[in-house]
């Protein structure tokens, strides 16, 4: 069961002991050594569902406990799924457990009573009509919720912004960090026989790691197609067309997909079809093949560790990342499927969502920025980078997906229809 941490305040005026209940044989066993002062605060990790007694002691000078007959009070908690818990231990060892439930609950309904008792005062006194009275009651309602909610806002803003300038300090260290493996996922599911790593999942941001996605001749067959082609990667300039940049320092060949090939069995076709198909599996969009971007075969050469411009792709988003409309014909999903695997350096990294993959042979990191039911881009988590690749080769395959093309309205007509792209979209 999931973790939680919080906090036992102990109000009691008593000294008191904490003891985690074992769930099986109810056995005690002692958390707090020393023993929790009256005034003091006791900081706890446990597990959701896990209980503990909270046992007053005897006074250090009296010897005695101050219950009905000089009895030992005690009371008792159970670590519930709520965030933000806090155990207040009150006078007569009477246990309040808060979260972030009741606190919500406990807001609102201050708020509602605070209201209602204006509403009252005007009935009793006989001021005002019912309608306006409830008119009254609607906006006072209103303006209440409107303040709260400004006031998370405020708060998410402030941390999501000390986040994200954390995160760029970050952004160095873990991509310097050999020895970093790959974060502990949230959740582990499976897709036709396959494991899948959910690193995060949030309505408008997921990423997903999923093991054995591309097969070693489906690699060979895209470093042939993509052997003759290969070519420094490039950004668009702004105006058109593209230019090299350090931002992106790599080799690519777009690889096309042989549609006509499929029914036989062909590698390229069939791999393909296989990244729209684990798109389709998470997101509801019912996404074709026709007008979507070639496949792109990007590969990184390490040079050793006196290179001081070595291959890697900075910090960016593939589409639009935010929070804003999605606009029809952009990039909405990634699959970046790794083929060959450097010997150091070259993870994909998620800096704002302190998510790092290290790549392992044949497996892919999907990542999908688009909410399907509002229509909002994500805000910035799955915003990656390829890390510098070191020593060795990494050679990936990667499928930008987009919504909203067609055979009649393929990716590339949405450039020249004016859709304005972030530079990093074109990255
Ligand atoms: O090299 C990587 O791990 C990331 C590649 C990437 O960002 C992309 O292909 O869009
Ligand atoms: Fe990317």
């Amino acid at each position: 069961s999931p973790e939680r941490s919080f906090n036992i305040i102990n109000e009691s005026g008593r000294r008191i002991e904490v003891h985690w209940i074992h769930p099986e044989t109810s056995e005690m066993v002692l958390q707090s050594t020393p023993d929790i002062l009256a005034g003091a605060t006791f900081a706890l990790n446990s597990y959701v569902g896990h209980s503990f007694q909270i046992r007053e002691l005897p006074g250090k000078k009296t010897g005695v406990c101050e219950g009905e007959g000089q009895v030992c009070r005690i009371g008792m908690f159970t670590v519930n799924k709520n965030h933000d818990q806090v155990i207040v231990v009150k006078e007569g060892i009477e246990v309040e457990h808060t979260d972030s439930k009741s606190i919500a609950q406990k807001s609102a309904s201050n708020l509602l009573s605070d209201c209602k008792a204006e509403a009252n005062r005007k009935l009793t006194s006989g001021e005002g009509n019912a309608e306006s009275i409830l008119d009254n009651l609607a906006s006072c309602v209103k303006s209440g919720i409107a303040k709260e909610i400004e006031k998370a806002n405020e708060e998410i803003t402030f941390q999501a912004g000390v986040r994200k300038n954390m995160a760029g300090l970050l952004e160095n260290y873990t991509c310097a960090d050999e020895l970093l493996n790959t974060t502990e996922p949230r959740d582990v599911l499976h897709w036709e026989g396959r494991e899948v790593k959910v690193m995060i999942d949030r309505p408008a941001s997921k990423i997903h790691v999923v093991e054995n996605f591309i097969t070693a001749e489906e690699c060979k067959a895209v470093e042939e197609a993509a052997e003759p082609i290969l070519h420094d990667a490039t950004v668009a300039d702004g105006s058109g067309g593209s230019v090299l940049s350090e931002s992106r320092k790599a080799k690519q060949a777009g690889i096309h997909v042989n549609w006509d090939k499929e029914a036989e069995g062909d590698l390229i076709a069939s791999l393909s079809r296989r990244v729209y198909n684990y798109v389709n599996h998470v997101l509801p969009f019912d996404i074709q093949h026709n007008g979507q971007e070639d496949l792109m075969s990007i590969q990184y050469f390490g040079r050793g560790r006196d290179d001081d411009k070595p291959d890697r792709y900075m910090p960016h988003c593939d589409g639009d990342c935010n929070g804003l409309d999605f606009k029809p014909g952009n990039r909405m999903a990634t699959m970046v499927m790794y083929c060959d695997i450097p010997s150091v350096g070259g993870a994909t990294n998620f800096r704002n969502s302190g998510v790092h993959v290290k790549p392992t042979k044949y497996a892919a990191t999907f990542f999908g920025y688009i909410d399907p039911v509002t229509m909002k881009m994500d805000d910035g988590f799955t915003e990656h980078s390829g890390c510098p690749v070191i020593e060795g080769e990494k050679k990936i395959v990667t499928q930008w997906v987009r919504l909203g093309v067609d055979d009649e309205n393929p990716w590339n007509s949405f450039n020249t229809l004016g859709v304005k792209y972030s530079d990093a979209a074109n990255q």
